[in-house]
C-alpha cells in the first residue's frame, strides 16, 4: 500500500483513552507506516462548563475517564465521529456496546475504501434467531472485516504500564498483524488466534460471572467459594459458547481472552465492585444507583448482557442448561434474594454435571 495507514479511535472512555495512549504513542515511532495523527471521537460532555474534547487537545489529558495520565499530543479529540474517521483505514472501537449501533448509523456510507476495524468492546447484541456478535454489527452495518482484541485488561493498571496480555481473535491475517504494531508494547503482549468468535464471547460473558464474583464478594463469602463461582461460570461460558458457534476452539478458552480475563475481572473490575454493592445492600438498591454513584460516568456491561443473554436463552427454550446466567439475571432485575444465590446455583449447575446420587 502506498498511502499510510491511518488509525481512528471511537469511543474515551477508561479503556479507550488508556488505548489511545498506546496507539498514539506506536504510531508514532513508525511515522513511514503510520500517518502520526490518531483522532479520537470523544462523546462530548461539560466538565466544569468546558468542553471535554477541548481539555484533552489543550491539557492531553482525559480528565474524567483516565485522570492522571497523559495522552500523545499526536491524539487529537474530536467531539464528531464523521470527522473523526476521515481518511482512517484502521478503526479502533471502543466504547460501551449499547452505543455501538447508534454509532454505527452515523459512520454508514462514511468508510474509507479498504478500511478494516478492532473491536475492544465486551457484549453482545441479539435477534430473533440468536447471539449476534459486536463484531458482526460492525462489519455488517459498515462492511468493512472485524478484528477484535480481548484480554485481562483493567484499563488503570495498563495505563500504569503493568504487564498485561491481550488476543486479537481474527480472520484477516495481514489485519492482524497490522493490528499487533498499533497495540504491542513491552508491558502489553499481543497473541492472535483464528477464533473472533470464541474470543469475543468470552470477553462479553465473562462480565456475567464477575457478577456473581461480586455478590461473594457481598455476602461476606471467602476465596474457596469465589472459585467456585468462577468455575461455574466458566463452564456456562464454555456451553454457551459452543452452542452458538460449531468452530469455536477450545485452545481459545486459555488465551488472555478467555481464562485470564475472566479471572482478572471477578478480582478487579467494575462489574464485580458494583455486585458486592448491591449484595451489600441487601438488594436494596439498584444496579442503575450504583453505577452513577460509584463509577462516575463509566458503564457496566455485566447486568445489561446478563440481560441480554437471558433473552436469548429464553427465546431459544434453553434456560435450563444455564442456571448461572439464569440466577444472575432473576438477582439483578427480578428482585430474587441475593442471599440464596450460591445454594440455587450449586444445586442447577451440579444436577447438569453429573451428580453421584
Ligand atoms: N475499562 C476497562 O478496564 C475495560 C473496558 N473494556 C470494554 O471497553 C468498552 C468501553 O469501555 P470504557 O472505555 O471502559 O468506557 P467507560 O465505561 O469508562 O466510559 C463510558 C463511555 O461511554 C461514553 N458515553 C456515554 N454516553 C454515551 C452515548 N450515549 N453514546 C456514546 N458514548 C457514550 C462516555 O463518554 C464514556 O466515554 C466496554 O465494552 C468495556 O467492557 C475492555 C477492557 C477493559
Ligand atoms: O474487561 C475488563 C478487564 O479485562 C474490565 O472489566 P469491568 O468492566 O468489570 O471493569
Amino acid at each position: 500500500m502506498s498511502e499510510k495507514h491511518k488509525v481512528a479511535i471511537l469511543g474515551s472512555g477508561n479503556w479507550g483513552s488508556t488505548v489511545a495512549r498506546i496507539v498514539g504513542s506506536n504510531v508514532r515511532d513508525r511515522t513511514e507506516v503510520f500517518d502520526p495523527e490518531v483522532r479520537i471521537w470523544v462523546y462530548e460532555e461539560l466538565i466544569g462548563g468546558r468542553k471535554l474534547t477541548e481539555i484533552i487537545n489543550s491539557e492531553h489529558e482525559n480528565v474524567k475517564y483516565l485522570p492522571g495520565k497523559e495522552l500523545p499530543e499526536n491524539v487529537i479529540a474530536i467531539p464528531d465521529p464523521e470527522t473523526a474517521i476521515e481518511g482512517a483505514n484502521i478503526l479502533v472501537f471502543v466504547l460501551p456496546h449499547q452505543f455501538v449501533r447508534s454509532l454505527c448509523g452515523k459512520l454508514a456510507g462514511k468508510i474509507r475504501e479498504n478500511a478494516f476495524a478492532v473491536s475492544l468492546i465486551k457484549g453482545v447484541d441479539f435477534d430473533e434467531k440468536g447471539v449476534i456478535l459486536i463484531s458482526d454489527v460492525i462489519s455488517r452495518e459498515l462492511g468493512v472485516e472485524c478484528s477484535v482484541l480481548m484480554g485481562a485488561n483493567i484499563a488503570n493498571e495498563i495505563a500504569d504500564e503493568q504487564f498485561s496480555e491481550a488476543t486479537i481473535g481474527y480472520r484477516n491475517r495481514e489485519h492482524a498483524r497490522l493490528l499487533k504494531h498499533i497495540f504491542q508494547t513491552p508491558y502489553f503482549r499481543i497473541a492472535g488466534a483464528p477464533d473472533v468468535p470464541g474470543v469475543e464471547i468470552c470477553g462479553a460473558l465473562k462480565n456475567i460471572v464477575a457478577l456473581g464474583a461480586g455478590f461473594c464478594d457481598g455476602l461476606g463469602y471467602g476465596n474457596n467459594t469465589k472459585a467456585a463461582v468462577i468455575r461455574l461460570g466458566l463452564i456456562e461460558m464454555i456451553r454457551f459458547a459452543k452452542k452458538f458457534f460449531k468452530d469455536v476452539q477450545s485452545m481459545t478458552f486459555l488465551q488472555s481472552s478467555g481464562v485470564a480475563d475472566l479471572i482478572t475481572t471477578c478480582y478487579g473490575g467494575r462489574n464485580r465492585r458494583c455486585a458486592e454493592a448491591f449484595a451489600r445492600s441487601g438488594g436494596k438498591k439498584s444496579f442503575e444507583e450504583l453505577e452513577n454513584e460509584l463509577l462516575n460516568g463509566q458503564k457496566l456491561q455485566g447486568t445489561l448482557t446478563a440481560k441480554e443473554i437471558y433473552e436469548i436463552l429464553q427465546r431459544q427454550n434453553l434456560l435450563q442448561e444455564f442456571p448461572f446466567f439464569e440466577v444472575i439475571y432473576a438477582i439483578a432485575y427480578q428482585g430474587r434474594s441475593v442471599e440464596g444465590f450460591l445454594q440455587q446455583l450449586s444445586e442447577k449447575e451440579l444436577s447438569l454435571e453429573g451428580d453421584i446420587d
